[in-house]
Protein backbone atom coordinates (compact mmCIF):
# COMPACT_ATOMS: atom_id res chain seq x y z
CA UNK A 1 0.00 0.00 0.00
CA UNK A 2 1.45 3.61 -0.67
CA UNK A 3 2.09 5.72 2.28
CA UNK A 4 1.37 8.85 0.51
CA UNK A 5 -1.72 7.88 -0.82
CA UNK A 6 -3.31 6.29 2.56
CA UNK A 7 -2.19 9.75 3.84
CA UNK A 8 -4.31 11.74 1.84
CA UNK A 9 -7.05 9.09 2.54
CA UNK A 10 -10.24 10.25 4.53
CA UNK A 11 -8.78 14.35 4.27
CA UNK A 12 -10.13 17.38 3.39
CA UNK A 13 -8.18 19.16 0.54
CA UNK A 14 -8.38 22.69 -0.55
CA UNK A 15 -6.74 23.60 -3.96
CA UNK A 16 -7.10 26.69 -5.34
CA UNK A 17 -6.41 27.25 -9.06
CA UNK A 18 -8.21 23.95 -9.92
CA UNK A 19 -9.85 24.83 -13.01
CA UNK A 20 -5.94 25.51 -14.37
CA UNK A 21 -3.64 23.39 -15.80
CA UNK A 22 -1.84 22.30 -13.25
CA UNK A 23 -4.90 21.64 -11.04
CA UNK A 24 -6.86 20.14 -13.02
CA UNK A 25 -4.03 16.74 -12.63
CA UNK A 26 -3.14 17.58 -9.14
CA UNK A 27 -7.41 16.45 -8.45
CA UNK A 28 -7.46 14.19 -10.93
CA UNK A 29 -3.97 12.29 -9.32
CA UNK A 30 -5.39 12.78 -5.61
CA UNK A 31 -9.06 11.27 -6.86
CA UNK A 32 -7.28 8.69 -9.21
CA UNK A 33 -4.82 7.35 -6.14
CA UNK A 34 -7.04 8.23 -3.37
CA UNK A 35 -10.07 7.22 -3.57
CA UNK A 36 -11.38 7.54 -0.45
CA UNK A 37 -10.08 11.05 0.51
CA UNK A 38 -13.11 12.63 2.09
CA UNK A 39 -13.30 15.81 -0.10
CA UNK A 40 -11.85 18.44 -2.64
CA UNK A 41 -12.60 22.05 -1.83
CA UNK A 42 -12.13 23.90 -5.15
CA UNK A 43 -12.40 27.76 -5.31
CA UNK A 44 -13.61 28.54 -8.73
CA UNK A 45 -15.18 31.70 -10.53
CA UNK A 46 -17.65 32.10 -13.14
CA UNK A 47 -16.21 32.41 -16.33
CA UNK A 48 -16.61 32.88 -20.28
CA UNK A 49 -20.28 33.10 -19.20
CA UNK A 50 -20.50 29.44 -17.53
CA UNK A 51 -21.64 29.41 -13.98
CA UNK A 52 -19.87 27.68 -11.75
CA UNK A 53 -21.45 23.92 -11.48
CA UNK A 54 -21.28 24.15 -15.87
CA UNK A 55 -17.50 24.74 -15.26
CA UNK A 56 -17.02 22.39 -12.71
CA UNK A 57 -19.01 19.23 -15.12
CA UNK A 58 -17.45 20.42 -18.03
CA UNK A 59 -13.98 20.32 -16.76
CA UNK A 60 -14.97 16.71 -15.11
CA UNK A 61 -16.16 15.65 -18.16
CA UNK A 62 -13.17 15.95 -20.26
CA UNK A 63 -10.85 13.19 -21.19
CA UNK A 64 -8.14 13.82 -18.12
CA UNK A 65 -10.52 12.64 -15.18
CA UNK A 66 -12.09 9.35 -16.83
CA UNK A 67 -9.54 6.99 -15.47
CA UNK A 68 -10.15 8.93 -12.30
CA UNK A 69 -14.43 8.38 -12.77
CA UNK A 70 -13.55 4.40 -13.42
CA UNK A 71 -11.57 4.06 -9.85
CA UNK A 72 -13.91 6.34 -7.90
CA UNK A 73 -17.32 6.54 -9.40
CA UNK A 74 -18.97 8.91 -6.74
CA UNK A 75 -16.55 11.08 -8.20
CA UNK A 76 -18.44 14.00 -8.44
CA UNK A 77 -19.46 14.17 -4.88
CA UNK A 78 -16.05 14.07 -3.14
CA UNK A 79 -15.99 17.41 -4.98
CA UNK A 80 -17.05 20.79 -3.45
CA UNK A 81 -16.65 23.61 -5.56
CA UNK A 82 -16.79 26.92 -3.70
CA UNK A 83 -17.53 30.44 -5.36
CA UNK A 84 -14.50 32.51 -5.17
CA UNK A 85 -12.59 35.39 -7.02
CA UNK A 86 -9.25 36.27 -5.81
CA UNK A 87 -9.06 40.18 -7.03
CA UNK A 88 -12.00 40.04 -3.69
CA UNK A 89 -11.73 40.74 -0.37
CA UNK A 90 -11.46 37.08 1.97
CA UNK A 91 -11.44 36.00 -1.71
CA UNK A 92 -14.60 36.39 -2.49
CA UNK A 93 -15.27 33.56 -0.32
CA UNK A 94 -19.08 33.31 1.06
CA UNK A 95 -18.92 33.37 5.16
CA UNK A 96 -20.91 29.61 5.43
CA UNK A 97 -18.70 28.40 3.03
CA UNK A 98 -15.37 30.29 4.69
CA UNK A 99 -16.94 28.88 7.90
CA UNK A 100 -17.07 25.16 6.22
CA UNK A 101 -13.35 25.75 5.06
CA UNK A 102 -12.42 27.01 8.54
CA UNK A 103 -13.29 23.85 10.11
CA UNK A 104 -12.64 20.68 7.92
CA UNK A 105 -9.89 22.04 5.93
CA UNK A 106 -6.27 19.45 6.48
CA UNK A 107 -4.35 20.57 3.67
CA UNK A 108 -3.74 23.10 0.81
CA UNK A 109 -2.70 23.46 -2.24
CA UNK A 110 -2.23 27.12 -3.50
CA UNK A 111 -2.32 26.61 -7.33
CA UNK A 112 -4.06 29.80 -8.32
CA UNK A 113 -2.30 32.59 -9.89
CA UNK A 114 -2.29 35.11 -12.90
CA UNK A 115 0.84 33.34 -15.00
CA UNK A 116 0.71 36.29 -18.19
CA UNK A 117 3.54 38.05 -18.41
CA UNK A 118 2.19 41.17 -19.55
CA UNK A 119 -0.29 41.39 -16.41
CA UNK A 120 0.40 45.44 -14.81
CA UNK A 121 1.97 44.93 -11.95
CA UNK A 122 -1.10 46.35 -9.82
CA UNK A 123 -3.18 43.20 -11.10
CA UNK A 124 -0.07 40.35 -10.95
CA UNK A 125 0.55 41.95 -7.34
CA UNK A 126 -3.60 41.43 -6.43
CA UNK A 127 -3.41 37.65 -7.73
CA UNK A 128 0.03 36.39 -6.79
CA UNK A 129 0.81 37.99 -3.89
CA UNK A 130 -2.72 39.61 -2.19
CA UNK A 131 -4.27 36.92 -2.74
CA UNK A 132 -1.69 34.79 -1.00
CA UNK A 133 -1.38 36.67 1.30
CA UNK A 134 -5.00 36.58 2.29
CA UNK A 135 -4.97 32.63 1.85
CA UNK A 136 -2.16 32.57 4.66
CA UNK A 137 -4.61 34.64 6.84
CA UNK A 138 -7.44 32.28 6.09
CA UNK A 139 -4.97 29.11 6.96
CA UNK A 140 -4.02 30.55 10.41
CA UNK A 141 -7.66 30.01 11.22
CA UNK A 142 -8.40 26.80 10.25
CA UNK A 143 -8.68 24.16 13.19
CA UNK A 144 -7.09 20.93 11.82
CA UNK A 145 -4.95 22.31 8.73
CA UNK A 146 -1.85 20.06 8.89
CA UNK A 147 -0.03 21.47 5.48
CA UNK A 148 -0.25 24.58 3.14
CA UNK A 149 1.99 23.56 -0.53
CA UNK A 150 2.69 26.93 -2.44
CA UNK A 151 3.38 26.63 -5.74
CA UNK A 152 6.02 29.26 -7.42
CA UNK A 153 8.19 29.06 -9.88
CA UNK A 154 11.47 28.12 -10.50
CA UNK A 155 11.67 31.41 -12.56
CA UNK A 156 11.05 33.86 -9.49
CA UNK A 157 15.01 34.67 -9.57
CA UNK A 158 15.66 34.21 -12.75
CA UNK A 159 18.03 37.52 -12.44
CA UNK A 160 20.06 34.74 -10.52
CA UNK A 161 22.43 32.65 -12.21
CA UNK A 162 22.77 29.97 -9.68
CA UNK A 163 19.28 29.57 -7.74
CA UNK A 164 19.36 27.67 -4.37
CA UNK A 165 16.52 25.81 -2.68
CA UNK A 166 15.58 29.36 -0.66
CA UNK A 167 13.88 32.19 -0.16
CA UNK A 168 15.49 35.39 -2.10
CA UNK A 169 14.42 38.57 0.01
CA UNK A 170 13.20 41.34 -2.52
CA UNK A 171 14.76 44.58 -2.75
CA UNK A 172 11.25 46.26 -1.39
CA UNK A 173 9.04 45.30 1.11
CA UNK A 174 5.59 43.49 -0.34
CA UNK A 175 3.58 45.61 2.64
CA UNK A 176 5.22 48.34 1.45
CA UNK A 177 4.33 48.04 -2.44
CA UNK A 178 0.97 46.70 -1.81
CA UNK A 179 0.53 49.82 0.17
CA UNK A 180 1.90 52.24 -2.40
CA UNK A 181 0.23 50.63 -5.49
CA UNK A 182 -3.22 51.23 -3.39
CA UNK A 183 -3.02 54.78 -4.26
CA UNK A 184 -0.37 55.27 -6.89
CA UNK A 185 -2.22 55.25 -10.62
CA UNK A 186 -1.45 53.31 -12.98
CA UNK A 187 0.98 55.35 -15.49
CA UNK A 188 3.14 55.65 -11.94
CA UNK A 189 3.24 52.22 -11.62
CA UNK A 190 4.04 51.07 -14.99
CA UNK A 191 6.93 53.88 -15.28
CA UNK A 192 8.20 52.49 -12.08
CA UNK A 193 7.87 48.96 -12.97
CA UNK A 194 10.99 48.20 -14.82
CA UNK A 195 12.89 49.58 -12.19
CA UNK A 196 11.11 47.55 -9.67
CA UNK A 197 11.11 43.60 -10.96
CA UNK A 198 15.17 43.99 -10.56
CA UNK A 199 16.20 42.77 -14.19
CA UNK A 200 13.41 39.80 -13.97
CA UNK A 201 12.00 39.87 -17.74
CA UNK A 202 8.18 40.19 -16.18
CA UNK A 203 5.89 40.99 -13.81
CA UNK A 204 4.85 37.45 -13.62
CA UNK A 205 8.25 36.38 -11.72
CA UNK A 206 8.39 38.93 -9.67
CA UNK A 207 5.30 39.06 -8.23
CA UNK A 208 6.20 35.11 -7.62
CA UNK A 209 9.27 36.54 -6.02
CA UNK A 210 6.71 38.41 -3.46
CA UNK A 211 4.83 35.45 -2.62
CA UNK A 212 7.57 33.65 -1.53
CA UNK A 213 8.50 36.81 0.76
CA UNK A 214 5.13 37.35 2.02
CA UNK A 215 4.55 33.19 2.59
CA UNK A 216 8.02 33.72 4.82
CA UNK A 217 6.60 36.59 6.17
CA UNK A 218 3.22 35.52 7.37
CA UNK A 219 3.57 31.88 8.15
CA UNK A 220 3.00 32.24 11.56
CA UNK A 221 3.07 28.63 12.65
CA UNK A 222 1.65 27.23 9.17
CA UNK A 223 3.42 24.03 8.22
CA UNK A 224 4.29 25.32 4.55
CA UNK A 225 6.48 24.02 1.78
CA UNK A 226 7.56 25.76 -1.78
CA UNK A 227 7.35 24.40 -5.33
CA UNK A 228 9.13 25.94 -7.90
CA UNK A 229 8.42 23.98 -11.39
CA UNK A 230 10.46 25.31 -14.70
CA UNK A 231 8.30 25.00 -17.45
CA UNK A 232 5.48 22.49 -17.28
CA UNK A 233 5.02 20.68 -20.53
CA UNK A 234 2.10 18.14 -21.14
CA UNK A 235 1.94 14.89 -19.12
CA UNK A 236 4.18 12.03 -19.28
CA UNK A 237 2.72 9.15 -18.40
CA UNK A 238 -0.04 9.80 -16.19
CA UNK A 239 -3.17 9.21 -16.62
CA UNK A 240 -2.21 9.34 -20.09
CA UNK A 241 0.80 10.98 -22.23
CA UNK A 242 0.74 14.17 -23.87
CA UNK A 243 -1.84 15.51 -21.89
CA UNK A 244 -2.04 19.83 -21.75
CA UNK A 245 -5.01 21.91 -22.25
CA UNK A 246 -3.59 25.36 -22.79
CA UNK A 247 -1.24 27.55 -24.71
CA UNK A 248 1.33 28.67 -21.96
CA UNK A 249 4.65 27.90 -22.40
CA UNK A 250 6.02 26.25 -25.75
CA UNK A 251 2.46 25.41 -26.21
CA UNK A 252 1.70 27.83 -28.63
CA UNK A 253 4.83 28.19 -30.38
CA UNK A 254 4.36 24.32 -30.71
CA UNK A 255 1.23 24.60 -32.70
CA UNK A 256 3.00 27.73 -34.69
CA UNK A 257 5.77 25.52 -35.60
CA UNK A 258 3.08 22.78 -36.65
CA UNK A 259 1.39 24.56 -38.34
CA UNK A 260 3.89 26.14 -40.37
CA UNK A 261 3.72 30.11 -39.03
CA UNK A 262 7.08 30.08 -37.16
CA UNK A 263 9.89 29.58 -39.63
CA UNK A 264 12.66 30.81 -37.29
CA UNK A 265 13.07 31.38 -34.01
CA UNK A 266 16.28 33.24 -32.02
CA UNK A 267 17.52 30.42 -29.44
CA UNK A 268 20.98 29.71 -27.84
CA UNK A 269 20.95 26.32 -29.45
CA UNK A 270 23.05 24.95 -26.36
CA UNK A 271 20.69 26.29 -23.94
CA UNK A 272 18.76 24.05 -21.51
CA UNK A 273 15.14 24.01 -22.54
CA UNK A 274 13.94 23.67 -18.83
CA UNK A 275 10.76 21.73 -19.53
CA UNK A 276 9.39 19.07 -17.01
CA UNK A 277 5.65 16.62 -17.37
CA UNK A 278 3.28 18.27 -15.23
CA UNK A 279 2.62 14.89 -13.92
CA UNK A 280 5.90 14.89 -12.62
CA UNK A 281 5.41 18.03 -11.19
CA UNK A 282 2.08 16.66 -9.25
CA UNK A 283 3.81 13.75 -8.26
CA UNK A 284 6.40 16.02 -6.22
CA UNK A 285 3.81 18.36 -4.87
CA UNK A 286 1.73 14.85 -3.39
CA UNK A 287 4.90 13.75 -1.81
CA UNK A 288 5.95 17.31 -0.51
CA UNK A 289 2.22 17.40 0.89
CA UNK A 290 2.74 14.10 2.87
CA UNK A 291 6.17 14.48 3.84
CA UNK A 292 6.01 18.26 5.17
CA UNK A 293 2.50 17.06 7.01
CA UNK A 294 4.21 13.93 8.46
CA UNK A 295 7.95 15.04 9.47
CA UNK A 296 7.06 18.56 9.81
CA UNK A 297 10.04 20.31 9.11
CA UNK A 298 11.08 23.42 11.13
CA UNK A 299 11.24 25.54 8.55
CA UNK A 300 9.83 26.42 5.38
CA UNK A 301 11.90 23.77 2.18
CA UNK A 302 11.92 25.21 -0.57
CA UNK A 303 11.47 22.48 -3.59
CA UNK A 304 12.92 22.47 -7.28
CA UNK A 305 11.32 21.01 -10.19
CA UNK A 306 13.84 21.65 -13.01
CA UNK A 307 15.62 18.87 -15.66
CA UNK A 308 18.51 20.79 -16.55
CA UNK A 309 20.59 19.49 -14.04
CA UNK A 310 19.44 15.83 -13.94
CA UNK A 311 18.68 15.12 -17.54
CA UNK A 312 18.86 18.23 -19.94
CA UNK A 313 17.17 18.53 -23.25
CA UNK A 314 18.34 21.00 -25.48
CA UNK A 315 16.18 23.82 -26.97
CA UNK A 316 17.44 22.27 -30.72
CA UNK A 317 17.10 19.16 -29.54
CA UNK A 318 12.82 19.90 -28.32
CA UNK A 319 12.50 22.00 -31.40
CA UNK A 320 13.61 19.23 -34.24
CA UNK A 321 11.78 16.60 -32.52
CA UNK A 322 8.91 19.13 -32.70
CA UNK A 323 9.48 19.30 -36.81
CA UNK A 324 10.19 15.46 -36.85
CA UNK A 325 6.78 14.32 -34.98
CA UNK A 326 4.67 17.08 -36.82
CA UNK A 327 6.57 15.38 -40.30
CA UNK A 328 4.76 12.28 -39.74
CA UNK A 329 1.69 13.08 -37.42
CA UNK A 330 1.09 16.84 -39.41
CA UNK A 331 -1.31 19.02 -38.18
CA UNK A 332 -4.72 19.95 -40.37
CA UNK A 333 -4.80 23.23 -42.17
CA UNK A 334 -0.93 24.11 -41.94
CA UNK A 335 -0.51 27.48 -43.71
CA UNK A 336 2.85 26.22 -44.76
CA UNK A 337 4.99 22.95 -44.02
CA UNK A 338 6.63 22.37 -40.92
CA UNK A 339 10.46 23.97 -41.34
CA UNK A 340 12.09 26.00 -38.68
CA UNK A 341 15.44 26.48 -37.87
CA UNK A 342 17.24 28.54 -34.99
CA UNK A 343 18.69 31.92 -35.19
CA UNK A 344 21.45 32.95 -33.09
CA UNK A 345 21.97 36.78 -33.48
CA UNK A 346 19.90 39.82 -34.10
CA UNK A 347 20.23 40.33 -37.62
CA UNK A 348 19.50 37.19 -38.90
CA UNK A 349 16.62 36.95 -36.53
CA UNK A 350 15.36 40.33 -38.06
CA UNK A 351 16.09 38.78 -41.62
CA UNK A 352 14.43 36.13 -41.14
CA UNK A 353 11.29 37.59 -39.33
CA UNK A 354 10.82 39.74 -42.33
CA UNK A 355 11.56 36.96 -45.01
CA UNK A 356 9.98 33.91 -43.81
CA UNK A 357 7.14 35.37 -41.12
CA UNK A 358 6.30 38.98 -42.16
CA UNK A 359 6.47 38.94 -45.89
CA UNK A 360 4.82 35.30 -46.65
CA UNK A 361 2.04 36.72 -43.99
CA UNK A 362 1.72 40.10 -46.23
CA UNK A 363 1.60 38.29 -49.27
CA UNK A 364 -1.38 35.86 -48.29
CA UNK A 365 -3.41 38.65 -46.58
CA UNK A 366 -3.24 40.27 -50.56
CA UNK A 367 -4.50 36.99 -51.78
CA UNK A 368 -7.25 37.07 -48.76
CA UNK A 369 -8.02 40.44 -49.76
CA UNK A 370 -8.18 39.21 -53.56
CA UNK A 371 -10.78 36.67 -53.22
CA UNK A 372 -13.19 39.30 -50.72
CA UNK A 373 -12.06 37.46 -48.11
CA UNK A 374 -11.12 39.08 -44.58
CA UNK A 375 -6.72 39.19 -44.62
CA UNK A 376 -5.57 37.76 -40.88
CA UNK A 377 -2.51 36.84 -41.59
CA UNK A 378 -0.32 39.35 -40.53
CA UNK A 379 -2.30 40.01 -37.57
CA UNK A 380 -1.78 36.35 -36.41
CA UNK A 381 1.97 36.50 -37.45
CA UNK A 382 2.49 39.66 -35.46
CA UNK A 383 0.37 37.90 -32.25
CA UNK A 384 3.23 34.97 -32.58
CA UNK A 385 5.99 37.63 -32.90
CA UNK A 386 4.54 39.21 -29.63
CA UNK A 387 4.46 35.86 -27.78
CA UNK A 388 8.08 35.37 -28.73
CA UNK A 389 9.37 38.42 -27.85
CA UNK A 390 7.71 37.21 -24.45
CA UNK A 391 9.04 33.76 -24.23
CA UNK A 392 12.47 35.18 -25.77
CA UNK A 393 14.49 35.74 -22.02
CA UNK A 394 13.38 32.57 -21.39
CA UNK A 395 14.63 30.76 -24.24
CA UNK A 396 18.21 32.51 -24.70
CA UNK A 397 18.96 31.68 -20.94
CA UNK A 398 19.88 28.49 -19.08
CA UNK A 399 20.28 28.05 -14.73
CA UNK A 400 21.36 26.03 -12.49
CA UNK A 401 19.02 25.15 -10.10
CA UNK A 402 19.76 22.93 -6.70
CA UNK A 403 17.84 19.98 -5.86
CA UNK A 404 18.81 18.74 -2.63
CA UNK A 405 15.58 18.73 -1.00
CA UNK A 406 13.92 17.37 -4.35
CA UNK A 407 16.46 14.73 -3.63
CA UNK A 408 16.47 14.33 -0.47
CA UNK A 409 12.85 13.83 -0.73
CA UNK A 410 12.91 10.98 -3.33
CA UNK A 411 15.35 9.26 -0.81
CA UNK A 412 12.28 9.22 1.61
CA UNK A 413 9.87 7.38 -0.60
CA UNK A 414 9.17 3.45 0.04
CA UNK A 415 10.00 1.73 -3.47
CA UNK A 416 5.91 1.73 -4.51
CA UNK A 417 5.92 5.48 -3.67
CA UNK A 418 8.51 6.33 -5.74
CA UNK A 419 6.65 4.36 -8.87
CA UNK A 420 3.56 5.47 -8.15
CA UNK A 421 4.39 9.46 -7.42
CA UNK A 422 7.62 9.07 -9.60
CA UNK A 423 9.01 12.66 -9.81
CA UNK A 424 12.23 11.35 -11.30
CA UNK A 425 13.14 13.35 -13.94
CA UNK A 426 16.12 10.69 -14.93
CA UNK A 427 13.52 8.43 -16.28
CA UNK A 428 12.47 10.50 -18.49
CA UNK A 429 12.93 10.06 -22.36
CA UNK A 430 12.64 12.89 -24.04
CA UNK A 431 12.32 11.85 -27.71
CA UNK A 432 9.28 9.97 -26.64
CA UNK A 433 8.34 12.96 -24.60
CA UNK A 434 8.50 15.39 -27.03
CA UNK A 435 6.78 13.10 -29.54
CA UNK A 436 3.73 12.09 -27.14
CA UNK A 437 3.71 16.14 -25.92
CA UNK A 438 3.14 17.18 -29.90
CA UNK A 439 0.42 14.03 -30.83
CA UNK A 440 -1.14 15.20 -27.27
CA UNK A 441 -1.27 19.00 -28.76
CA UNK A 442 -2.95 17.73 -31.91
CA UNK A 443 -5.41 15.87 -30.12
CA UNK A 444 -6.53 17.71 -26.90
CA UNK A 445 -5.27 20.55 -27.77
CA UNK A 446 -6.62 21.21 -30.83
CA UNK A 447 -8.77 18.22 -31.01
CA UNK A 448 -7.97 16.81 -34.30
CA UNK A 449 -8.78 13.39 -34.84
CA UNK A 450 -5.42 11.44 -35.74
CA UNK A 451 -7.65 9.68 -38.67
CA UNK A 452 -7.13 13.19 -40.42
CA UNK A 453 -3.41 12.75 -40.94
CA UNK A 454 -3.34 11.02 -44.09
CA UNK A 455 -5.93 14.20 -45.53
CA UNK A 456 -3.35 16.38 -43.43
CA UNK A 457 0.03 14.84 -45.21
CA UNK A 458 -2.18 15.56 -48.60
CA UNK A 459 -2.16 19.07 -47.74
CA UNK A 460 1.14 19.12 -46.62
CA UNK A 461 2.25 18.16 -50.31
CA UNK A 462 -0.19 20.56 -51.93
CA UNK A 463 1.79 23.10 -50.34
CA UNK A 464 5.04 21.50 -51.06
CA UNK A 465 3.83 21.77 -55.05
CA UNK A 466 2.54 25.33 -54.37
CA UNK A 467 5.81 26.26 -52.55
CA UNK A 468 8.04 24.88 -55.52
CA UNK A 469 6.01 26.47 -58.12
CA UNK A 470 6.29 29.94 -56.21
CA UNK A 471 9.72 29.35 -56.09
CA UNK A 472 10.18 28.52 -60.01
CA UNK A 473 7.94 31.20 -61.22
CA UNK A 474 10.14 34.00 -58.96
CA UNK A 475 13.43 32.39 -60.15
CA UNK A 476 11.65 32.95 -63.65
CA UNK A 477 10.46 36.53 -63.33
CA UNK A 478 13.73 37.75 -61.30
CA UNK A 479 16.17 35.71 -64.18
CA UNK A 480 13.77 37.30 -66.87
CA UNK A 481 14.25 40.65 -64.96
CA UNK A 482 17.96 40.36 -64.94
CA UNK A 483 18.32 38.82 -68.88
CA UNK A 484 16.70 42.34 -69.99
CA UNK A 485 18.65 44.30 -68.54
CA UNK A 486 22.54 42.55 -68.31
CA UNK A 487 24.47 41.39 -71.52
CA UNK A 488 26.27 38.93 -68.76
CA UNK A 489 23.27 37.54 -67.85
CA UNK A 490 22.13 36.60 -71.31
CA UNK A 491 25.45 35.01 -72.35
CA UNK A 492 25.30 32.91 -68.90
CA UNK A 493 21.77 32.13 -69.87
CA UNK A 494 22.61 30.93 -73.81
CA UNK A 495 25.25 28.69 -72.49
CA UNK A 496 23.12 26.95 -70.09
CA UNK A 497 20.48 26.65 -72.98
CA UNK A 498 23.25 25.16 -75.38
CA UNK A 499 24.27 22.73 -72.78
CA UNK A 500 21.06 21.78 -72.29
CA UNK A 501 20.82 21.30 -75.87
CA UNK A 502 23.40 19.29 -76.36
CA UNK A 503 23.20 16.96 -73.30
CA UNK A 504 19.90 16.45 -74.60
CA UNK A 505 20.73 16.06 -78.02
CA UNK A 506 23.48 13.13 -76.95
CA UNK A 507 20.75 11.36 -74.83
CA UNK A 508 18.65 11.26 -77.57
CA UNK A 509 21.59 10.43 -79.77
CA UNK A 510 22.79 7.25 -77.32
CA UNK A 511 19.54 5.99 -76.90
CA UNK A 512 18.75 5.61 -80.43
CA UNK A 513 21.70 4.06 -80.94
CA UNK A 514 21.17 1.36 -78.28
CA UNK A 515 18.44 0.39 -80.50
C1 LIG B 1 13.74 25.98 -34.75
C2 LIG B 1 12.87 24.90 -34.47
C3 LIG B 1 11.61 25.37 -33.72
C4 LIG B 1 10.62 24.31 -33.77
C5 LIG B 1 9.57 24.29 -32.70
C6 LIG B 1 9.84 25.17 -31.54
C7 LIG B 1 9.00 24.81 -30.40
C8 LIG B 1 9.81 24.74 -29.18
C9 LIG B 1 10.23 26.11 -28.75
C10 LIG B 1 9.41 26.57 -27.59
C11 LIG B 1 10.02 27.76 -26.93
C12 LIG B 1 9.13 28.34 -25.88
C13 LIG B 1 9.84 28.63 -24.62
C14 LIG B 1 8.95 28.54 -23.43
C15 LIG B 1 9.41 29.41 -22.33
C16 LIG B 1 8.32 29.60 -21.34
C17 LIG B 1 8.85 30.20 -20.09
C18 LIG B 1 7.90 29.97 -19.00
C19 LIG B 1 8.36 30.61 -17.73
C20 LIG B 1 7.96 29.90 -16.54
C21 LIG B 1 6.66 29.15 -16.64
C22 LIG B 1 5.75 29.63 -15.52
O1 LIG B 1 6.21 29.79 -14.43
S1 LIG B 1 4.03 29.98 -15.70
C23 LIG B 1 3.59 29.67 -17.30
C24 LIG B 1 4.22 30.73 -18.13
N1 LIG B 1 3.24 31.64 -18.61
C25 LIG B 1 3.00 31.63 -19.89
O2 LIG B 1 3.56 30.87 -20.65
C26 LIG B 1 2.01 32.64 -20.37
C27 LIG B 1 2.66 33.40 -21.46
N2 LIG B 1 1.65 34.07 -22.26
C28 LIG B 1 1.33 35.35 -22.02
O3 LIG B 1 1.79 35.98 -21.12
C29 LIG B 1 0.33 35.96 -22.99
O4 LIG B 1 -0.38 34.98 -23.68
C30 LIG B 1 1.11 36.82 -24.03
C31 LIG B 1 2.26 36.02 -24.60
C32 LIG B 1 1.60 38.06 -23.32
C33 LIG B 1 0.18 37.17 -25.16
O5 LIG B 1 -0.85 37.95 -24.61
P1 LIG B 1 -1.98 38.53 -25.61
O6 LIG B 1 -2.88 39.39 -24.81
O7 LIG B 1 -1.36 39.05 -26.85
O8 LIG B 1 -2.70 37.22 -26.08
P2 LIG B 1 -3.73 36.45 -25.13
O9 LIG B 1 -2.95 35.64 -24.14
O10 LIG B 1 -4.76 37.38 -24.59
O11 LIG B 1 -4.39 35.52 -26.20
C34 LIG B 1 -4.98 36.16 -27.33
C35 LIG B 1 -5.16 35.09 -28.30
O12 LIG B 1 -3.93 34.48 -28.64
C36 LIG B 1 -3.97 33.12 -28.29
N3 LIG B 1 -2.69 32.82 -27.63
C37 LIG B 1 -2.31 33.14 -26.38
N4 LIG B 1 -1.08 32.71 -26.15
C38 LIG B 1 -0.65 32.12 -27.29
C39 LIG B 1 0.55 31.48 -27.70
N5 LIG B 1 1.57 31.35 -26.85
N6 LIG B 1 0.62 31.00 -28.95
C40 LIG B 1 -0.42 31.12 -29.80
N7 LIG B 1 -1.59 31.71 -29.48
C41 LIG B 1 -1.69 32.21 -28.26
C42 LIG B 1 -5.12 32.94 -27.33
O13 LIG B 1 -5.74 31.68 -27.50
C43 LIG B 1 -6.06 34.03 -27.72
O14 LIG B 1 -6.86 33.58 -28.80
P3 LIG B 1 -8.38 34.15 -28.85
O15 LIG B 1 -8.27 35.66 -28.96
O16 LIG B 1 -8.97 33.47 -30.07
O17 LIG B 1 -9.00 33.73 -27.54
N1 LIG C 1 2.52 26.32 -16.21
C1 LIG C 1 3.78 26.47 -15.91
O1 LIG C 1 4.67 26.34 -16.75
C2 LIG C 1 4.18 26.81 -14.53
C3 LIG C 1 3.25 27.19 -13.55
N2 LIG C 1 3.69 27.49 -12.29
C4 LIG C 1 2.76 27.88 -11.24
O2 LIG C 1 1.78 26.85 -11.08
C5 LIG C 1 0.53 27.41 -10.73
C6 LIG C 1 -0.53 26.93 -11.69
O3 LIG C 1 -0.11 27.30 -13.00
P1 LIG C 1 -1.00 26.86 -14.26
O4 LIG C 1 -1.92 25.77 -13.84
O5 LIG C 1 -0.09 26.67 -15.39
O6 LIG C 1 -1.83 28.20 -14.48
P2 LIG C 1 -3.26 28.35 -15.19
O7 LIG C 1 -3.28 29.71 -15.79
O8 LIG C 1 -3.55 27.16 -16.01
O9 LIG C 1 -4.27 28.30 -13.93
C7 LIG C 1 -4.34 29.43 -13.10
C8 LIG C 1 -5.44 29.16 -12.10
O10 LIG C 1 -5.59 30.32 -11.30
C9 LIG C 1 -6.95 30.71 -11.35
N3 LIG C 1 -7.15 32.14 -11.31
C10 LIG C 1 -6.50 33.07 -12.05
N4 LIG C 1 -7.01 34.27 -11.75
C11 LIG C 1 -8.00 34.08 -10.85
C12 LIG C 1 -8.92 34.94 -10.17
N5 LIG C 1 -8.91 36.26 -10.37
N6 LIG C 1 -9.79 34.40 -9.33
C13 LIG C 1 -9.85 33.06 -9.14
N7 LIG C 1 -8.99 32.18 -9.73
C14 LIG C 1 -8.10 32.71 -10.58
C15 LIG C 1 -7.44 30.23 -12.70
O11 LIG C 1 -8.86 30.14 -12.65
P3 LIG C 1 -9.71 30.31 -14.00
O12 LIG C 1 -9.72 28.97 -14.63
O13 LIG C 1 -11.05 30.74 -13.51
O14 LIG C 1 -9.02 31.36 -14.84
C16 LIG C 1 -6.76 28.88 -12.79
O15 LIG C 1 -7.47 27.93 -12.07
C17 LIG C 1 0.71 28.92 -10.76
O16 LIG C 1 0.93 29.38 -9.43
C18 LIG C 1 1.99 29.13 -11.58
O17 LIG C 1 2.70 30.27 -11.15
C19 LIG C 1 5.02 27.45 -11.96
C20 LIG C 1 5.94 27.11 -12.90
C21 LIG C 1 5.60 26.74 -14.23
Amino acid sequence: MSVIAAFYGGKSILITGATGFMGKVLMEKLLRTSPDLKVIYILVRPKAGQSLQQRVSQMMNCKLFEKAKEICPNIFEKIRPIYSDLTKPDLGISKEDLEELLTHTNIIFHCAATVRFDDPLRHALQLNVIATQQLLFMASQMLKLEVFIHFSTAYSNCNLKHIDEVIYPCSVEPKKLIDSVEWLDDSIIEEITPKLIENRPNTYTYTKALGEMVVYQERGNLNIAIIRPSIVGASWQEPFPGWVDNLNGPNGLIIAAGKGFLHSLKATPKAVADVVPVDLVINLTLAVGWHTAVHRPKSILIYHCTSGSLNPCLWTDLGFQVLATFEKAPLEKAFRRPNADFTTNNFSTYLWNTISHMAPAVMYDFYLRLTGRKPRMAKLMNRMLKTISMLDYFINRSWEWSSRNTEMLMSQLSNEDQKLFDFDVRHLNWLEYTENYCLGIKKYLLKEDMAGIPAAKRHLRMLRNIHYLFNTVLFLIIWRFFIARSQMARNVWYFVVSLCYKFLSYFRASSTFRH
